[in-house]
């Protein structure tokens, strides 16, 4: 179904003239969750990004769907238990994408270890039983010394006593967001990149009925009018909930930062994704994952007050992941030129939270200082200085006396928070792309009850556990198989099986589509035939406005193909001048945006010093 830079002016069109049941302000994971769901229900949605889908924190992620495992050590049961289930579920919608990649954690003798060899056991035993793996193929064991030095030799055997081995799943998580916008797009939503919330409005009853808009394209500003608005907008959620003007509103957002770096696979081989403390007594546990001929390892972890749009990779991320590493595994001797790609995400943590409320609902005592708050605006409001609503907004804003601004960055859980302002502006934000399906459910059941409370409107229950997203249409029990099958038509059509298999791998039961593109699209500009209808494809059905846009988000070459790219990035900038007719000048302006964001993942300001 044709979801082009076409589809978007027609989109912005209809975002100008028609009123909406729900907008959502946000494409990442959260947002592309609420849009696929409430499309669903038959209810008219409109999405917007002001970037591309998914350039948020959701493409900058560990690229896992897990649980969590860690935060069992912090007692954050509530999230693991809520995560560690959607595992399965996301696995069952979006079949293509997250893939069971059982996670092996060396456990050292060393203080502040995380586990020891018997709170492991216990740690990996229930989060088998929340996630209810039952599978014998799947179900988590130790490991002795020895066994895990004979499956990774690299590893410093000093103070190793042994290992754990439990099923998590690897993701691509910009895939994932696309996969859901498509979907909403095809049951009927009105979705555009690129559109910027500006500004809010509100209808005489101080209600908010829209928001004013801006196309980032072509500069032009324009309203749209929706019944409810639902702010999904991650790490710049306290942004949109403040351009109600109104002080009163607090920051409920702690955004952390979090980084990876990425080296050719020869340096740093791991047989499988790898989990271990980083030894810094500082709370934080370090991914390696092997992906493709690569190795990617992160993350860091701290407090985040920058510009949100660009956190980079500095020298001081770099040199905490490669000490870390460079102990670890004593014989890889990885430096900064050895890095071939990177990237940097933003946590968006809520301050105030101990746990997650999917439908709203806090859990832990207040602070002292939201304690202090309420007595103030209580007493305000008794003498007529404070209003009920400036009373509601302290209480919107209780900051939980388990996160405290002392707390470390990683002790603060990654549970996720509905709210509702005074004005009716909801906002979803914090949690994990692994529970984004049930932040969403929770979300659609608020804003169904307020549909038919207010507007007498009522929309068909959906069960989203069952809502394949785009390219989903598979048995999550038979994925090899079916896999397979697409790939052969690729195969049977010209194409080599590795590359026939990457394009079933990446789209699933949209991969007979791509295929279809053999003859009808001749390969232009060097790339090879499966670059060529796999462009084409992101051309035509994915959005896809720029290079950055195909080569790091709709498909991972920049991040994990560093040493062919060189090869592809000219190909794919001509065939996609050829496609949206660009003039000389957005031609270079293209290279230049596509050759900036190499350079920033390959870290060449760094290694220039
Ligand atoms: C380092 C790191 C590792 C992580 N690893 C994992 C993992 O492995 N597994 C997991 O489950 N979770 C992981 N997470 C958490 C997960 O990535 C996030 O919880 C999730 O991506 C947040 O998605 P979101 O849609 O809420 O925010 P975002 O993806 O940031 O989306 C918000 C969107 O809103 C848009 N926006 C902002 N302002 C406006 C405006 N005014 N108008 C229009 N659009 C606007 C932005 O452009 C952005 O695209 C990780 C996070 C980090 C940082
Ligand atoms: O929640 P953290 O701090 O473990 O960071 C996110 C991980 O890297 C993957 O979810």
């Amino acid at each position: 179904m044709a979801f082009s830079a076409t589809t978007r002016q027609q989109n912005i069109e209809r975002l100008q003239n028609e009123t909406l049941d729900l907008l959502v302000i946000g494409g990442g994971i959260t947002g592309a969750g609420v849009a696929i769901q409430s499309t669903a229900m038959n209810m008219k949605t409109g999405l917007i990004d002001m970037q591309d889908f998914a350039e948020g924190t959701s493409s900058r992620s560990t690229k896992l769907v897990h649980g969590g495992i860690r935060y069992l050590k912090t007692f954050d049961v509530g999230v693991v238990a809520d995560t560690v289930k959607e595992r399965a579920v996301v696995q069952g919608i979006a079949p293509h994408i997250p893939k069971p990649d059982p996670m092996l954690l060396p456990i050292y003798d060393e203080t502040g270890a995380t586990f020891d060899l018997f709170s492991v056991k216990v740690a990996m035993d229930l989060y088998d039983k929340l996630a209810e793996v039952k599978d014998p193929k799947f179900t988590n064991y130790t490991l002795s010394r020895e066994e895990v030095l004979q499956r990774e030799p690299q590893l410093n055997p000093k103070h190793l006593v042994g290992g754990g081995v439990y099923l998590d799943f690897r993701n691509n998580d910009a895939r994932l967001v696309i996969e859901n916008i498509k979907k909403a797009h095809e049951n009927g939503g009105i979705m555009a990149s690129h559109v910027k919330a500006t500004g809010l409005l509100h209808d005489d009853d101080g209600r908010i009925n829209g928001i004013t808009a801006e196309d980032l394209l072509t500069g032009e500003s324009f309203e749209i009018h929706a019944r409810i608005v639902i702010n999904t907008t991650g790490p710049w959620s306290d942004t949109i909930r403040k351009m109600d003007h109104t002080e009163k509103y607090q920051s409920q957002m702690r955004p952390t930062k979090g980084v990876h770096l990425v080296v050719d696979a020869e340096k740093l081989p791991v047989p499988q994704p790898t989990y271990f403390d980083s030894g810094d007594q500082d709370g934080r546990m370090i991914f390696v994952v092997p992906r493709e001929n690569k190795t990617y390892f992160g993350t860091t972890d701290t407090d985040y007050h920058g510009d949100l749009k660009h956190p980079t990779v500095t020298q001081e991320d770099v040199d905490y992941l490669l000490e870390i590493i460079n102990r670890r595994f004593p014989t890889a001797k990885i430096t900064l030129d050895d890095i071939e790609a990177s990237w940097a995400g933003l946590r968006p943590l809520i301050a105030a939270n101990g746990s997650s409320d999917y439908n709203g609902g806090n859990s832990g005592k207040i602070s002292d200082k939201s304690f202090k708050e309420v007595i103030k605006v209580v007493d305000q409001f008794e003498s007529q200085e404070a209003s009920r609503e400036d009373v509601e907004s302290v209480l919107n804003d209780l900051e939980s006396s388990l996160a405290e601004d002392k707390l470390n960055p990683s002790a603060v859980s990654r549970g996720s928070s509905l709210t509702s302002s005074p004005d009716g502006l909801l906002t979803l934000a914090g949690g994990k792309i692994t529970d984004y399906r049930k932040m969403a459910a929770g979300a659609m059941a608020l804003i169904a009850k307020i549909l038919a409370d207010k507007y007498d409107a009522h929309f068909n229950e959906i069960n989203s556990k069952n809502l394949p997203v785009s390219g989903g249409d598979i048995d999550p029990h038979n994925v090899d198989a079916t896999i397979a099958f697409y790939a052969k038509q690729g195969t049977d059509n010209g194409l080599a099986n590795d590359e026939a298999l990457r394009i079933a791998n990446m789209y699933g039961s949209n991969a007979a589509r791509v295929f279809s593109l053999i003859g009808k699209v001749e390969p232009t500009h060097g790339l090879s035939l499966a670059e060529t209808i796999s462009l084409r494809y992101a051309l035509d059905e994915e959005m896809t406005l720029t290079p950055v846009d195909y080569l790091l988000r709709r498909t991972n070459h920049l991040l994990f193909m560093r040493d062919t790219l060189d090869d592809l990035k000219d190909g794919v900038i001509a065939t996609m001048a050829d496609y949206l007719g660009w003039d000389a000048a957005t031609v270079k302006a293209q290279t230049e945006l596509l050759n900036q964001t190499i350079a920033e993942s390959d870290l060449t300001a760094l290694k220039q010093g």
